[in-house]
């Protein structure tokens, strides 16, 4: 599918709170604007791929990506659910994503029931499908492997320059982060000690302190 494997980053934030409620599967929310910054003809539907929280493990994750059918949503949402039990809630962490494949179109259901039910056979779906090396092989994807563990909060998006160099990555080395960084919100990239826009570098001095906030 076109788009596919598709690179995101971005902060968690609320959703409705009826995934751990009404489903018992959580579904962590990203911004209105990372939901605004995926290509337009994405298709909507239930996808699945890996996902990582802050600097930690990489897990197999199911998505959602639309209105919720069975909810109504009037804003379109992005949803994962990471296929990974943990200790707890991680809203404000930034969560990366890269999606391998597509399951299904939405659908409305009769029942909640029903609706858990499709969820649960879409994640054993997942659990299968990433465990073929075409899928398996994005797991190491550097993107999912800034060095020193600077990938920080504020101001959404934010990679560690310093990092990448320090890694010996060439640009084109830094396909993944840089491309996936720049679809994801291509306005601005914030990167400790430097600001990217798309694939331009424009280097300011290193220091210890937050990166300068600087919007182009
Ligand atoms: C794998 C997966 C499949 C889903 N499939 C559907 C679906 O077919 N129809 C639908 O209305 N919602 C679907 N959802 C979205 C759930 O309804 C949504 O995650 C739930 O409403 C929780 O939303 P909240 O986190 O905003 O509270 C799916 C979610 C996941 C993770
Ligand atoms: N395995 C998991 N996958 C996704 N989110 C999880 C998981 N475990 C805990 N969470 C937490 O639960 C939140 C989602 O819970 P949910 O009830 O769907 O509420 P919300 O509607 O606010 O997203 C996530 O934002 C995250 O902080």
């Amino acid at each position: 599918m076109r788009h596919l494997p598709y690179f995101c980053r971005g902060e968690v934030v609320k959703g409705f709170g009826r995934g751990s409620k009404e489903l018992g599967i959580p579904t962590a929310n990203f911004s209105e604007q990372v939901v605004e910054s995926f290509p337009s003809d994405i298709p909507t539907g239930i996808y699945y791929g890996w996902a990582c929280v802050g600097n930690g493990d990489v897990h197999k994750m199911v998505l959602s990506i639309g209105w919720n059918p069975f909810y109504k949503n009037i804003k379109k949402s992005v949803e994962t659910h990471i296929i990974h039990t943990f200790k707890e809630d991680f809203y404000g962490e930034i969560l990366s994503i890269v999606i391998t494949g597509y399951i299904r179109p939405e659908k409305n259901f009769d029942s909640l029931d029903a609706l858990i039910s499709a969820i649960q056979e879409d994640i054993e779906e997942a659990k299968r499908q990433l465990d073929l090396p075409e899928h398996l092989k994005l797991k190491e994807d550097n993107f999912f492997h800034l060095p020193e563990g600077k990938i920080s909060k504020q101001p959404g998006l934010s990679a560690s320059l310093k990092s990448l160099q320090q890694s010996g990555q060439q640009p084109s080395s830094l396909y993944s982060g840089m491309s996936s960084l720049s679809k994801c919100q291509p306005q601005l990239i914030v990167v400790q000690g430097g600001v990217l826009k798309g694939k331009q570098t424009m280097h300011l001095p290193l220091t210890r302190q937050k990166p300068p906030l600087v919007r182009l």
